[in-house]
C-alpha cells in the first residue's frame, strides 16, 4: 500500500473531481438506499456531517430524517490545545436552516451548546465521513483520529445499544484492502452510490435480508 498521506491526497482528488452533476445524483441515491433500512427507519437520533472537500453529501438522506421527526446532530471539534485539537468529537442538535460558524478547519458548525449537545454514545446512528474504505469496512478518515478517539469506547466492550456507524461515500473511494491500525474502529457499514457494503458480524443478518444477491 503507499504512504497513507500520499493514499489520502489521491482519494481525496477523486472525489474532489466528482461533477457536481454525479454529485447530486450519489448523494440521491445513497439517500435511496440506506432510507429503507431498518437500522435508519428506527433510529431516533442521528448524526451527520457537513460535506466538505467532495465529500458524498448526506443531506438529502437528513430530509428524510427530518420528515421522520428524528433528531440530526453534526460533529463539532473540541476545544484546542496547544494550538491542535486532540479532543474527541462531540455532537449538536441541528435544525434546518440554522446558522452555522467554520470551524478550525473550515466545516461548518451548529453555533448552539449547552443541553444541545450530546456525547456520541447517545445517539442511534452515526453517518461517518471518510476518505478511503474497504470492502469489509474498514476506513481511512482525514487524519485527525477525531472519529477513531470519539468511538474508542465501543472497543472496551459489547454493547447491547449502541450507536451503529454507517460510512457514506463515493464508489471511487474504495480500495482493495486497508491493514486497520490498533485504534481503528470498523464501520457497521458502508453506502455508495451503488450498494451496502456490510461490515461487523453481528449485523449482518439485520443488513442482509434481501440483499443476497449482492454479497
Ligand atoms: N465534513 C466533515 N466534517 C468533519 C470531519 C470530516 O472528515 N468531514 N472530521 C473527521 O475527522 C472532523 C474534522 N476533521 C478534519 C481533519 C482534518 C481536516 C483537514 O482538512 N486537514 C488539512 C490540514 C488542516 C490544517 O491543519 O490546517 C489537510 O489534511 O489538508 C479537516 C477535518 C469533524 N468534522
Ligand atoms: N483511541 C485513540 N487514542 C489515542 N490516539 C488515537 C486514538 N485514535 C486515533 N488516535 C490518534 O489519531 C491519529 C490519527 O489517526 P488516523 O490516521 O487513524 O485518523 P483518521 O481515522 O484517518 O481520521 P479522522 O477520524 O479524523 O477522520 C493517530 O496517529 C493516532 O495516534
Amino acid at each position: 500500500m503507499p504512504h497513507p498521506k500520499l493514499l489520502r491526497r489521491a482519494l481525496r482528488a477523486s472525489r474532489r473531481a466528482l461533477s457536481s452533476r454525479s454529485q447530486r445524483n450519489h448523494s440521491r441515491l445513497v439517500a435511496r438506499l440506506l432510507r429503507r433500512e431498518i437500522r435508519f427507519r428506527r433510529a431516533r437520533r442521528i448524526a451527520a456531517y457537513w460535506p466538505a472537500d467532495g465529500e458524498l453529501d448526506p443531506r438529502p438522506l437528513l430530509e428524510d430524517a427530518f420528515t421522520d421527526g428524528k433528531a440530526v446532530y453534526f460533529p463539532v471539534l473540541g476545544k484546542r490545545i496547544g494550538g491542535r485539537s486532540r479532543v474527541k468529537l462531540r455532537f449538536v442538535r441541528w435544525i434546518a436552516g440554522e446558522t452555522m460558524r467554520p470551524n478550525h478547519f473550515g466545516i461548518p458548525e451548529p453555533t448552539r451548546r449547552g443541553r444541545h449537545i450530546r456525547p456520541a454514545r447517545h445517539l442511534d446512528l452515526i453517518l461517518v465521513p471518510l476518505v478511503g474504505f474497504d470492502s469489509a469496512c474498514n476506513r481511512i478518515g482525514m487524519g485527525g483520529g477525531y472519529y477513531d478517539r470519539t468511538l474508542a469506547f465501543l472497543k472496551a466492550r459489547r454493547y447491547w445499544r449502541r450507536p451503529r456507524l454507517i460510512g457514506l461515500a463515493h464508489e471511487c473511494q474504495r480500495i482493495e484492502r486497508i491493514e486497520p491500525r490498533p485504534w481503528d474502529i470498523p464501520l457497521d457499514a458502508v453506502v455508495t452510490e451503488r450498494r451496502i457494503y456490510v461490515g461487523s458480524p453481528p449485523d449482518r443478518q439485520i443488513w442482509l435480508r434481501d440483499r443476497s444477491h449482492l454479497s
